[in-house]
């Protein structure tokens, strides 16, 4: 296994007075696919509002290439070259397809030959460029979403439930998409609660469980393991095939 680029130590977070997060800790190495998954309210997203500092972590460490992140503002961890593509497709549907990919390009203009391999993984995006992001369907929104994150290179993409509501053939190209990004080399931090489209993809996995982790390995391990998906995940057969 390669070399951790985020590392979670131990992490506590707080949201008002409810203590959401009991010690978080897992590796995310570099060139992966990582696989946070949990139940419902198991506190996947309030770990990556914590990793970008959305949410302060009250207690523990979040490192970044071995660097202390924890306390640093949202905007300096994305600097540093974290993308965080939230659940709730983040694309501004007043904006162009093209207006929304040109705002995430933070450090200049968009780079064609990244552009034309963003369209490969998400043909619809080269369709509607000029059109506003308001008239795509659902799974193009989340597309576009993702298509933010990749628009410009990154050292760590988080990204949240991406196949969430959509048709099993947009899971299907949603997966696709992301088997390619992962073998461009980049690296990935998922929440997804399919699990089928989890095994596909993922090479580790964290599994949370009331705020903290309880299990983390080869996610081929747990793929092969009913009874633990079961244990872990309230996951039964027939949900997975
Ligand atoms: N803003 C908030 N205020 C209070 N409690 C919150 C807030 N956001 C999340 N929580 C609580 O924190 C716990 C973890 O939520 P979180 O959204 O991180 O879970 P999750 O694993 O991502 O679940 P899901 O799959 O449902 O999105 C839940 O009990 C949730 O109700």
């Amino acid at each position: 296994m390669s070399e951790p680029i985020l590392r979670l130590e131990g992490v506590e977070t707080r949201i008002g007075p409810y203590h959401i997060l009991h010690g978080v800790s897992f590796d995310v190495p570099a060139g992966e696919l990582t696989l946070l998954l949990g139940r419902n309210g198991a506190g996947k997203t309030t770990t990556l509002r914590t990793i970008m500092g959305l949410w302060r972590a009250s207690a523990g460490r979040v490192l970044f290439d071995g660097r202390d992140i924890t306390a640093l503002p949202t905007p300096d961890i994305a600097r540093a070259g974290l993308a965080y593509v939230p659940e709730s497709m983040a694309v501004f549907s007043d904006l162009t397809v093209r207006e929304n990919m040109v705002l995430a390009a933070r450090s200049g203009p968009l780079d064609s030959a990244r552009l034309d391999w963003i369209f490969g993984l998400f043909p619809a995006l080269r369709r509607f460029w000029q059109s506003r992001a308001g008239v795509l369907s659902g799974g193009q929104k989340q597309m576009l979403a993702i298509a933010r994150g990749l628009a410009e290179p990154r050292r760590l993409l988080l990204v949240d439930e991406p196949t969430k509501g959509l048709a099993p053939a947009m899971v299907r190209n949603m997966v696709e998409a992301f088997r390619q990004v992962k073998a461009a080399g980049e690296t990935i931090l998922l929440v997804e609660q399919n699990f089928h489209a989890a095994s596909a993809l993922g090479d580790d996995v964290a599994v949370m469980d009331n705020g903290t982790v309880v299990h983390s390995g080869p996610m081929r391990a747990l793929a092969a393991d009913a009874a633990l998906q079961q244990s872990l995940l309230g996951l039964s057969l027939d949900q997975h095939q």
